[in-house]
């Protein structure tokens, strides 16, 4: 969505810094008000801007959605099985903080205040997977719509997702931060978009990964594609699942082609027990998150389920491949 127009805002408020390991969406580095970071006792999470009113309006809504059905778990002690089908988000989804409004450069801005997802990782690997084959909503203009089905074609067309970016520490090159950009993500065919993930999960020359990294993305992914199967409620368009891992305690796996130099482990004073790996899949982005419509109704949310198969399948055949390790 978008993120404010205008320059890049050179008068934030005390407190909060731009968040520097954002890999997508509209950035300050693209003269755009991108997510901020608050420091002091909101620590540990993050503020996205609204942007369009409208978006803002509809991210706000299905967090608050997710919040009640929260409150009512917690009240309730048990669920009906359509509120089980929702508290089981809850581990998947950054927990929401409410909907402050901060000044910048003199405007007032309303932010969404979420788990910061990265807090805490020494080298964060970060990807974001847009979800879709369709990435354009009800109310979309013509005009939006053409652009919205004009870019990522490849990608979309066969795995109904694209990648508008990502960064990694790179392990076997003394942990060098590389990032990628949506130019990079638009230039990606079907065939070459595992090349992506390879290189994001730190795979080997010779395409080896690690099997704790890929089962512990799996468990997540898995229950964002269970509970796609079988909602009918809400349609997803242009939401992403947000991958992150740290790649700091990638070498306590266990496999030394995979490890970054063992002295930093060492360091770390850590054993390979007792370091546990730091890996999650998270829904994000509902800025386009609409109730379904009358013709819809009772009916799964294929467009989004089609991407998050994709995924899950993807994983599942990284983690069959002969010569994975750990
Ligand atoms: N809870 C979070 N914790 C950490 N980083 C986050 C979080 N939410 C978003 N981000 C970062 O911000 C980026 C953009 O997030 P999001 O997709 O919500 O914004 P957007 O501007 O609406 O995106 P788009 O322009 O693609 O619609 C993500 O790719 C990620 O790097
Ligand atoms: O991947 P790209 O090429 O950067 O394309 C952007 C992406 O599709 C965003 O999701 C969208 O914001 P919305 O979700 O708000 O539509 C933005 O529209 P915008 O330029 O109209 O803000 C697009 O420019």
């Amino acid at each position: 969505m978008s993120q404010g127009d205008g320059p890049a805002p050179s008068n934030l408020p005390a407190g909060v810094s731009l968040l520097e390991n954002q890999v997508a969406g509209h950035t300050a580095a693209q003269g755009c008000l991108g997510l901020l970071k608050p420091t002091g006792d909101d620590a540990g999470t993050v503020l996205k801007p609204t942007g369009k009113v409208q978006c803002g309006i509809r991210e706000i809504a299905f967090y608050e959605r997710l919040e009640e059905v929260r409150r009512r778990h917690r009240e309730a002690g048990e669920d009906t099985e359509e509120e089980a089908l929702w508290t089981a988000l809850f581990r998947v989804v950054p927990q929401y903080y409410g909907h402050p409004k901060l000044t910048v450069d003199g405007r007032e801005v309303e932010f969404i205040q979420l788990e910061d997802l990265t807090a805490g990782l020494e080298w964060p690997c970060i990807m974001d997977v847009k979800i879709g084959r369709r990435t354009w909503d009800p109310l979309a203009t013509p005009e939006k719509r053409r652009a919205e089905e004009g870019k990522y074609k490849a990608c979309r067309q066969r795995y109904g997702l694209c990648i508008p970016g990502f960064q990694f520490y790179a392990v076997r090159k003394g942990g060098a931060l590389v990032r990628h950009g949506k130019d990079y993500g638009k230039r990606l065919t079907e065939d070459n978009i595992r090349d992506a993930f390879l290189l994001y999960l730190n795979a080997t020359e010779d395409g080896r990964l690690s099997r704790t990294l890929l089962e512990r993305f799996l468990a997540d992914l898995r229950i964002i594609r269970d509970w796609a199967r079988k909602q009918t409620t809400f349609r997803l368009y242009s939401s992403s699942v947000l991958l992150v891992y740290d790649a700091a305690q990638l070498g306590q796996c266990g496999d030394s082609a995979l490890q970054r130099n063992t002295s930093l482990n060492a360091s770390n004073g850590q054993t390979a027990a007792a370091a546990p790996l730091a890996v999650k899949a998270r829904m994000i982005d509902f800025a386009h998150a609409f109730p379904a419509d009358a013709s819809e109704a009772g009916t799964v949310d294929d467009n989004y389920l089609q991407g998050v198969e994709s995924l899950v399948g993807l994983f599942e055949q990284f983690l069959a491949a002969e010569g994975n390790v750990d």
